[in-house]
């Protein structure tokens, strides 16, 4: 049997990573045996070509091509042998990070960014069982980021507006796949209402 895929989404410090290492270490969870990676992966040829981009003045074509290239890899070598192995696999942000983020650095640069960046996928691509969107205003957002200390170039306010909205969209237009994550609230939170949600449907599926 084909296993499941799940994914997070949404802007830069929403708590993704917060909460899928919370997931990392809930005994429930790991029952399931989880398989947990990301997007841009780390480690590789396509990853280590992203993180270089994305820490540059790289042109934003470009920039999509590589995320592209780095998913290509990811399905490839991971994504897709998991899959066939029946497990369940996790993974911190995945293709709708590329329809949201390209789908706005992209939008002085063609007509319709978003439809252009799916087409790019389509026929290859493995769309998620499941989708976690963090959703949480950008004011918030990049606060939580400045405590962090990092800085991304993607981290400004009216871009990750514009992302937002994007990732709003899509979750509106496959009510099926989304489920929409109040990340504003505490930690302890998001993550009993993840892992609630994350369980019921393990558990059914
Ligand atoms: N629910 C939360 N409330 C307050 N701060 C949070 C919450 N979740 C995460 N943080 C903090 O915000 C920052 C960004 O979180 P992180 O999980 O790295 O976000 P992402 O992976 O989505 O970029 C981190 O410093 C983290 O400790
Ligand atoms: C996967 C992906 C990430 N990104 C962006 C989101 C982030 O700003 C940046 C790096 O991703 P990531 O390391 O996950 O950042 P964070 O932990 O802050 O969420 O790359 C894209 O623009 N397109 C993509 O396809």
């Amino acid at each position: 049997m084909r296993g499941k895929l799940i994914t997070f989404e949404g802007i830069d410090g929403s708590g993704k990573s917060t909460v899928v290492e919370k997931l990392q270490k809930d005994p429930e969870i790991k029952a399931f045996k989880p398989v947990f990676t990301r997007e841009p992966t780390r480690g590789t040829l396509t990853g280590n070509a992203v993180e270089k981009a994305i820490q540059s003045d790289t042109d934003q074509l470009a920039e999509l091509f590589l995320f592209t290239a780095d998913h290509a890899e990811h399905l490839a070598k991971l994504i897709k042998p998991a899959l066939e192995n029946g497990k369940i696999v996790i993974s911190d942000r995945y293709s709708d990070s590329r329809y949201a983020y390209q789908g706005i650095t992209l939008k002085t640069r063609l007509e319709n960014p978003l439809e252009w960046i799916k087409d790019l996928h389509r026929g290859w691509t493995v769309i998620p069982d499941l989708t976690f969107l963090l959703d949480i205003r950008p004011e918030i957002s990049i606060e939580r980021c400045g405590k962090r200390g990092e800085q991304s170039k993607f981290e400004k306010l009216e871009f990750l507006r514009g992302v937002r909205e994007i990732f709003l969209k899509l979750a509106a237009d496959d009510p099926e796949r989304f489920v929409i994550i109040d990340a504003s609230c505490f930690p302890e939170h998001v993550e009993k209402e993840v892992a609630k949600k994350l369980l019921e449907f393990l558990n059914r599926n």
